[in-house]
């Protein structure tokens, strides 16, 4: 297990790049599988989770090139689908979440999938239904063994269209009902259907590839299946969490940061929820600028009262960033209630935040109530362990502003979702080294 060793209390200082969205390149990736023609994928961020489904993409029989660091050419003319019953790929697909999205596109062409209970963060409960009701619409046939081993068939090999409402937006369920139904016989119209900018994108290859796909940016998509589907080229956007997580980063060590093309139209309310804790930023062109800032404080709801921040499907704000969003709290003027209703496990890490000085109090499972320190007090180093992708970003900030040293195990959960993220930040003047 790695762990990264950090020196806090440094000002950071200078440029920095976001890389191509993780959650995107998921989707985007899973969706190669639909068409036999080469797919060109730039701004691929080099990261753990993405590099294993690439992996797995090849294993299968894909044909992986990559032309450029952050491009590759995919071309999904033979796939092997006897890789499904080898226990490589059960590993491989246990691994990350993403990968329950081959199961939609491999439906489409082929009329058969199967899939082991997908990896990802340990952040409490994260049904599937969603994405089996909808793909049952379609006239799939799901067959469970145990309670952790999806088996899909399509009785006649071919998916036909339907109308669906579903219970919850998810995000990679409505990807996988997507990718479905774009090579279904007849049209779809999908409810509920969730509408975020990653989701955009794959809907906008999808119908560079050929696809016929209406509602794009809303919660009701109607997709008229085709036959087949040609090649494209697709670019990622940045990854917005990241952007999120300079903003937090740069606020709470107290430096000045310019994070350049952000594609600022494309990060919704986010921006706006940083400013309500206090933060000042500049869009200046497409970076976003986040200058030094000595103080900063949670304003309250008009009447007085605390604020709360909470997730919510898209067009609300994320529940990647709320770990983001608690941790700067942490040393802001002011009161919050963090507020995370989509998952119950997301916020325990707050724990580790208190031994090293921070005033929360952990509510119940879904909530938090930060007492912001206003820089009175810095927060300790300590020796702790990332449980997961977001937390271990926010304890990592945590640590570049604290006193002293502090030592963050199990930085594999990072490496999950953040590109070189130790070099990227020593760039900037952190102190960060992999031990
Ligand atoms: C690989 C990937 O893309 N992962 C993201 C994706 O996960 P994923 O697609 O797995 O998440 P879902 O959108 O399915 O659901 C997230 C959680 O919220 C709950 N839920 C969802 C919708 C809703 O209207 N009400 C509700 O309560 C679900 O039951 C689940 O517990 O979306 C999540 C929600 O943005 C993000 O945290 C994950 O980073
Ligand atoms: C929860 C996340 O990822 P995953 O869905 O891959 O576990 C995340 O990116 O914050």
């Amino acid at each position: 297990m790695a762990a990264f060793e950090v020196r806090g209390g440094r000002k950071l200082h200078g440029e920095i790049i976001p890389q191509g969205a993780k959650n995107e390149a998921l989707q985007i990736l899973c969706a190669v599988l639909l068409s036999p023609e080469p797919i060109t994928i730039s701004n691929v961020p080099n990261i753990r989770d993405v590099n294993k489904l690439i992996e797995l993409l090849r294993d299968m029989g894909v044909k992986v090139g990559r032309v450029a660091p952050d491009t590759y050419v995919f071309q999904a003319e033979d796939v092997r689908l006897d890789y499904l019953d080898t226990p490589e790929f059960v590993a491989q697909a246990r691994e990350l979440r993403g990968s329950v999205m081959i199961l939609g596109p491999l439906l489409a062409r082929y009329g058969r999938a199967q899939l082991p209970k997908p990896g990802g963060d340990k952040i409490g409960r994260r049904p599937l239904d969603t994405h089996f009701v909808g793909l049952e619409k379609l006239g799939a046939h799901l067959t469970l063994e145990g309670t952790d081993f999806y088996r899909l068939s399509v009785p006649g090999g071919k998916l036909h269209g339907a109308s669906m409402l579903l219970d919850e937006a998810s995000v990679t369920g409505t990807a996988n009902i997507v990718m479905a139904a774009v090579l279904a016989q007849g049209t779809t119209t999908i409810y509920n259907a969730a509408c975020e900018p990653y989701l955009q994108q794959l809907c906008r290859m999808l119908v560079r590839m050929g696809a016929k796909i209406q509602g794009i940016g809303s919660n009701l998509l109607t997709i008229e299946g085709v036959e087949s589907l040609g090649g494209t080229e697709h670019r990622m956007l940045p990854d917005m969490i990241e952007i999120g997580s300079f903003i937090g980063l740069a606020a709470m060590t107290g430096s000045e940061i310019t994070i350049k093309d952000c594609q600022i139209p494309e990060l919704g309310i986010i921006p706006d929820t940083f400013r309500k804790l206090g933060i000042h930023l500049e869009f200046r062109g497409d970076d976003i600028f986040v200058p030094a800032q000595e103080h900063y404080e949670i304003s309250t709801y008009l009447d007085g009262s605390i604020l709360t921040v909470s997730d919510h499907t898209w067009p609300g704000f994320t529940p990647d960033l709320l770990s983001i969003i608690l941790v700067i709290a942490t040393q802001a003027k002011g009161t919050v209630l963090i507020h995370q209703k989509m998952f119950e496990s997301r916020l325990f890490f707050v724990d580790k935040l208190i031994d090293m000085g921070a005033q929360i109090i952990l509510c119940d499972p879904h909530r938090a109530t930060v007492i912001g320190l206003d820089r009175h007090k810095q927060l300790n180093g300590i020796t702790m362990s990332s449980p997961d992708i977001r937390a271990g970003v926010a304890l990592l900030i945590a640590a570049l502003s604290a006193e002293g040293t502090s030592k963050i195990l199990n930085v594999e959960q990072i490496d999950r979702g953040y590109q070189n993220i130790d070099e990227r930040l020593n760039a900037l003047g952190a102190d960060i080294r992999r031990v």
